[in-house]
């Protein structure tokens, strides 16, 4: 029997497969390249503009003049082109791909590392450089080797204040940062179901910290149910016998609440022994864990309490925004004292909106703290949302059981 990735792309793993693909995608950063990139091919028209997405993220709105110019003339190109153009301030690529865009099944491209997002829905969805991206546009078509498969074999269900990011940061510990290069983690078993659509996100999303090429969830009755939100009807699927590269169990149920240390993803400790550490700045949102369900966790610890230390919340979209804003979190939020930006990457890749100073320390739920990456001689700690935000209230690194 096969993989999913062996089922989605028609091949064995090893063997390299041409498919045509059902969506692709890039932002203000890579969009550009690839629009560079795609003059260089002569003039071509984009073969199925209807399948490809603009979406402006990660420095939205504009910083200085150059990048407002780029950003012009990518605008003006999609437009012309009839690609989906989404503007500033509807969100991060990966979630906009995410409220109803991806289907099970589909062949998903984006010019971004963190496309294996997209897997939560039992998509093959994987990054491409621009200028894989550009040869996409141009064609309607990609090619793959196909990979082989580790399972993260899930079992139990998860206790209060251990959320999906503490098993994402988990399994990336166990796998290291260079474990599954080139591989798919095919997530499976029984507490699969226990991981509701925001967390499967969130897990598919950290991929890539391992090296893999993509990490999936098969479609069963959560995706089902998520998808029919967006009006899509779809077929669910089960793991069947097939043969996994390696696999590796984990118990939801024995997580607790942990933090990946400076400067790597896969340092990842208990919080608790990092109790104590003064904070400069924590930062809610990003690709990883911007979505309602984490502006809610943090919203649920730091209702009716103070933030002592300066806090960013970016919701990853315009649709999380609003729902933020219908169901009351928003309001929470901000009058915790927490600083709202526009939906998008905000500082996760530090180029604006909340860069860090020299010797600052930093608390956020993106899924990168590598070396300067959001601000020069500055220390980031990556957690869950209910860790940033009972590190919020303290000003400390703080586990959120403390507040049980
Ligand atoms: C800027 C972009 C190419 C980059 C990526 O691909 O991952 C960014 O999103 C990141 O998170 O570092
Ligand atoms: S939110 Fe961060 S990790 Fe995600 S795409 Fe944007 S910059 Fe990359």
């Amino acid at each position: 029997m096969s993989t999913l990735s062996e089922i989605i792309l028609k091949g064995g793993a090893g063997s390299f497969v041409d498919c045509k693909v059902d969506r692709a995608f890039a932002h203000d950063g890579t969009g550009i390249q690839a629009l560079v990139a795609l003059r260089g091919l002569g003039d071509v028209k984009p073969a199925c503009p209807e399948k490809v997405s603009v979406i402006y993220d990660h420095i939205a709105p504009a910083n200085n003049t150059t990048t407002a110019n780029l950003q012009h003339e990518l605008r003006e190109f999609s437009k012309q082109a009839g690609f989906c153009f989404h503007d500033i301030g509807d969100g991060i690529c990966h979630q906009i791909m995410s409220e109803g865009v991806c289907l099970p099944g589909e062949v998903v491209v984006g010019a971004d590392s963190h496309s294996c997002t997209l897997g939560a829905f039992g998509a093959f969805a994987t990054g491409v450089g621009a200028s894989d991206m550009a040869a996409i546009w141009a064609s309607g078509e990609t090619w793959f080797k196909v990979p082989e498969t580790i399972e993260i074999n899930l079992d139990g269900d998860f206790r209060q204040f251990c959320e999906p990011k503490d098993l994402a940061l988990t399994y990336v510990k166990k796998l290291g940062m260079d474990g599954a290069t080139y591989k798919a983690l095919e997530f499976t078993g029984e507490g699969a179901v226990n991981v509701p659509m925001d967390g499967r996100l969130t897990l598919c999303n950290m991929a890539i910290e391992t090296g893999a090429k993509t990490g999936l969830f098969y479609p069963d009755a959560v995706t089902k149910e998520y998808l029919a939100g967006f009006g899509h009807s779809i077929k669910t699927a089960k793991p069947e016998e097939c043969s996994y590269e390696k696999t590796v169990d984990i118990d939801i149920g024995d997580l607790e609440p942990v933090l990946a240390v400076p400067h790597r993803v896969d340092t990842v400790e208990p919080v608790t022994r990092y109790s104590g550490t003064p904070l400069d700045q924590v930062f809610l949102g990003t690709c990883t864990n911007g979505r309602y369900e984490d502006l809610k966790r943090f919203a649920d610890i730091v209702r009716g309490r103070k933030v002592s230390v300066r806090t960013i919340v970016v919701p990853a979209s315009r649709a999380v925004l609003m729902q933020a804003l219908k169901t009351g979190v928003l309001s929470d939020i901000i009058d915790a004292g927490c600083s709202i930006g526009t939906p998008g990457c905000g500082p996760c890749l530090g180029a604006h909106m909340g860069v860090l100073g020299e010797g600052e320390v930093g608390l956020s739920t993106a899924n990168r703290n590598f070396k300067n990456r959001m601000g020069v001689g500055a220390e980031y700690y990556l957690c869950s949302p209910s860790t940033a935000a009972a590190s919020a209230v303290r000003g400390e690194i703080t586990s959120p059981e403390e507040f049980a």
